[in-house]
């Protein structure tokens, strides 16, 4: 199936075309880098809403989260996936597995690296990966410019352009990176650089998603990780990757006046051990009582109406490690 015909089968909302200037670009590119490089953070300064869901611990970000960038002359859909990682648990492999088919999936992929930090094995290990992918266009992204001087920037963007010529260069059939862009995402500056990049490797075609819609990730879904980011506040080093979050139901409550809808959501938070419940559960319930205000307050940001959160805490034995609760956590 040609990667025309690809897009073509996605469930992309039916849209009216027929105005479209025939030099319009659309496709969808992926952001890539080791944990921590700021994909989440460059994923909501390019779609200029908060979508995504960033943190100051690897690997929060399990979920392919899709932000869209409207432009006049494209449209720019993002995957922001989970850090591109050596696989450790089953969970780090389905992970990978899930990047394997993201990226071929993709019109361009763009490796993020710090430019406050050498350039290490995790770097080199993430090229290699991207240098298999024969046909499509790798472009350096270099992030948090911000933390360091002219002169260390322009060194690590020398660095990454070495990177790029070992690793994807010609030895290796390719041709290392297609362009290495320097980014604060923080500041805001040089995104409006990242996008014209990026839009520029896309292919000639009408918009895949209308007008002003920023994700087609399901509610639930970002509902999920609103609780999941208000857990793991203040526990980040306790609880790093052991915290899921299932949305059981969330529905419109009947009979509420019209201008003053309120929504029900009921929650599972899944742990691994009874000695982690605790840790979330907080003396006398402190600390879940804090998550449920904050994940709601988040949640009724993110609808717009009031929300009711019912949030229960489940053990779930090492489910990091077993298949039939990956399964249900839904991943
Ligand atoms: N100073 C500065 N910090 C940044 C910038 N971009 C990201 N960060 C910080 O770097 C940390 C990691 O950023 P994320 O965007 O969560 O990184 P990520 O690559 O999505 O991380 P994972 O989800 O773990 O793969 C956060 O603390 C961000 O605030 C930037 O441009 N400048």
């Amino acid at each position: 199936m040609s990667r025309r015909d690809r897009r073509q089968d996605r469930e992309a909302p039916l849209l009216d075309v027929s105005g479209v200037d025939p030099e319009f670009r659309s496709g969808f590119v992926c952001l890539v880098g080791r944990p921590n490089a700021g994909k989440s953070t460059l994923t909501n300064a390019l779609v200029g809403e908060k979508v995504a869901i960033t943190s100051s611990k690897p690997q929060t970000t399990r979920h392919t989260i899709r932000g869209i960038v409207h432009r006049d002359e494209f449209q720019l859909v993002l995957v922001d996936t989970p850090g591109l990682h050596r696989p450790r648990t089953l969970l780090g492999e389905r992970l990978n597995d899930l990047v394997a088919e993201t990226l071929n999936e993709v019109d361009a992929v763009g490796m993020c690296i710090p430019a406050d930090e050498a350039i290490g094995p995790g770097d080199r290990f993430i090229a290699q990966q991207l240098s298999y992918l024969r046909r499509t266009p790798v472009v350096a992204i270099v992030t948090k410019t911000d933390k360091v001087s002219p002169q260390q920037l322009a060194e690590q963007l020398l660095a990454v352009t070495a990177l790029g010529d070992e690793v994807i260069g010609p030895e290796n059939q390719g041709e290392g990176f297609r362009a290495v862009v320097p980014v604060s995402a923080v500041q805001g500056r040089q995104v409006a650089d990242v996008e014209t990049v990026l839009g520029d490797l896309l292919p000639e075609g009408p918009p895949l998603y209308p007008d002003g819609e920023l994700t087609d990730e399901p509610e639930a879904v970002m509902v999920a990780e609103l609780i999941r980011e208000a857990a793991l506040e203040d526990v980040r080093d306790e609880l790093p990757h052991s915290v899921a979050v299932v949305v059981e139901e969330m529905a419109p409550r009947e009979d509420r006046p019209k201008d003053r809808p309120l929504v029900d959501v009921w929650a599972s938070l899944y742990v691994e051990r009874d000695s982690q419940k605790g840790i979330i559960i907080g003396r006398k319930g402190a600390r879940l009582r804090k998550i449920g205000q904050d994940a709601r307050a988040g949640i009724e940001r993110m609808l717009g109406t009031d929300v009711y959160l019912d949030l229960r805490v489940k053990v779930a034995r090492d489910w990091q490690r077993d298949p039939k609760h990956l399964h249900r956590l839904g991943m």
